[in-house]
């Protein structure tokens, strides 16, 4: 499962990715890295005409890497036919130095990089990887000053993100609580000082626009990065203390906002890395047995009503593993996994509990609706045909499913896994559904 949720596949278009200098050794170089290590398309030209051939016939390109030195164009030339078919591009040059950077001012250059220094290969390949996935990601400027916040929103677009705005901290959180895409807050901090001294209309105060979004949105989930040509230090550390992530006095340079942007989202893309391999089974990709303990308690708590608790087991497994091979053993694993969480509704948890057994939480269910619930699953697994090699293979579960009306997770889990015991010696490939309450039968 990607870090930042479902990718919005249908608005993003390909990744390609225009190289344009006159070294043909270095492009090929370049094009190979970016190729084999983020497996983009890349396409090259050689002068500013084959520049132009590859725009007009080759598709959208979401970043062009290009140099200032080709046989058929000045710099400037280069630049102002990117510019003109709005494609964002990184000047990657042999001489780079204040005088071209200040011609350079008014096009969207996200970056230059310096051709010939160390390490600049792994860096354009960081670089490229960032801009790609940040066209997944959404923005949010809040900012009053419309100019500003335009500013601010342009460079955002230009680094690829979906950029969304708003002028006042009450509809920055509105859009928040109905946009779950968004990872990333710019927010200008005068909207905070204004605030904290004349409360705005919606009676919030800066800080507690702050603390109002954490309670919903974390550090690890979403980065707050203020902005100010005004504030003191104590202002940024009330800021940071409060729930920042990060904070940029103005005026900043495009290549610091840059840098201070992409760290933030490299650093919440670094934390669902980990928390992914600390709570999901890297075969099936659902939780682990671990998580299964916290999302089932957090499931359960405060909740009265009853509750079906599931243990689910793949009948006779060895023998798959044993005829088929284990790597055919880890497809069946992953079909049943699949299937059991497409079965689940989204307040059912669903969990690998270990080697080929799973189990299945399903909270607000009647006893009659549990029997019904998990003999269709029995069902549907068994008439999955899983193929492998040269092969179609079926596989079975037996199922022991604990119905209650009060939900003590580890009580639930021994009753069950008892029951899933009597479904094996019974024959296998059936549920044997018990209620522990008699309230509820
Ligand atoms: N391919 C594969 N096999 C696994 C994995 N985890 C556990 N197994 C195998 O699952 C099998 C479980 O076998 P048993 O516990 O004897 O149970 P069974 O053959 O399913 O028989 P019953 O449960 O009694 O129906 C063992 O052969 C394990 O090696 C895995 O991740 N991949």
């Amino acid at each position: 499962m990607p870090p930042f949720g479902p990718p919005l596949a249908a608005e993003v278009p390909e990744g390609r990715v225009l190289l344009i200098g006159n070294s043909r050794s270095y492009a090929n170089m370049l094009a190979a890295e970016l190729r084999e290590r983020l497996g983009l398309e890349v396409v090259t030209a050689d002068s500013l005409a084959a520049a132009h051939d590859a725009m007009a016939t080759g598709g959208t390109f979401f970043l062009a890497l290009t140099g200032l030195v080709l046989p058929d164009a000045e710099p400037e030339q280069i630049i102002e036919a990117l510019a003109r078919k709005a494609v964002p591009m990184v000047v990657v040059t042999g001489v780079y130095d204040d005088s071209i950077r200040a011609r350079m001012v008014n096009f969207p250059i996200i970056d230059y990089v310096l051709k010939e220094a160390p390490g600049t290969i792994e860096y354009l390949t960081w670089l490229v990887r960032r801009l790609e996935r940040n066209r997944q990601i959404t923005a949010l400027v809040v900012d009053r000053s419309p100019g500003s916040r335009a500013h601010i929103a342009a460079l955002l677009a230009l680094y690829g993100f979906r950029v969304l705005q708003s002028a006042d901290a009450a509809g920055a959180l509105q859009v928040l609580d109905t946009d779950g895409a968004i990872r990333l807050v710019v927010l200008e901090h005068a909207v905070l000082d204004h605030a904290a001294q004349e409360q705005d209309d919606a009676g919030i105060d800066g800080i507690a626009f702050i603390q109002q979004v954490r309670l919903s949105h974390p550090r690890a989930m979403l980065s707050v990065i203020g902005v100010s040509s005004s504030a003191d230090a104590s202002q940024v550390a009330r800021f940071l203390k409060n729930g920042g992530n990060d904070f940029l006095n103005k005026p900043f340079s495009r290549e610091e906002f840059f840098c201070r942007i992409s760290q933030n989202i490299d650093n919440l893309e670094l934390i669902g890395t980990l928390q992914d391999l600390a709570t999901r089974d890297y075969l099936t990709g659902l939780p682990n047995r671990r998580h299964f303990f916290e999302l089932g308690y957090k499931a359960l708590r405060g909740r009265n009503g009853p509750v079906a608790m599931a243990m689910l087991d793949v009948d006779h497994f060895k023998h798959v593993n044993d005829t088929y091979g284990h790597d055919a053993g880890d497809q069946a694993l992953r079909a049943v996994a699949t299937a059991i969480a497409v079965h689940a509704r989204p307040q059912d948890v669903v969990a690998r509990f270990g080697g080929e057994e799973f189990c299945l939480l399903v909270p607000g269910v009647s006893l009659a609706g549990a029997e019904v619930f998990f003999e269709r699953l029995r069902e549907s697994i068994a008439s999955l045909q899983i193929n492998v090699k040269h092969h179609t293979l079926r596989v079975t579960i037996s199922i022991g499913v604990c119905h209650r009306s009060d939900g003590d997770l580890h009580a639930l889990i021994t009753e069950a896994d008892r029951l899933l015991y009597l479904a094996k010696a019974n024959g296998r490939n059936q549920v044997v559904c018990e209620s522990q309450d008699t309230a509820a039968a």
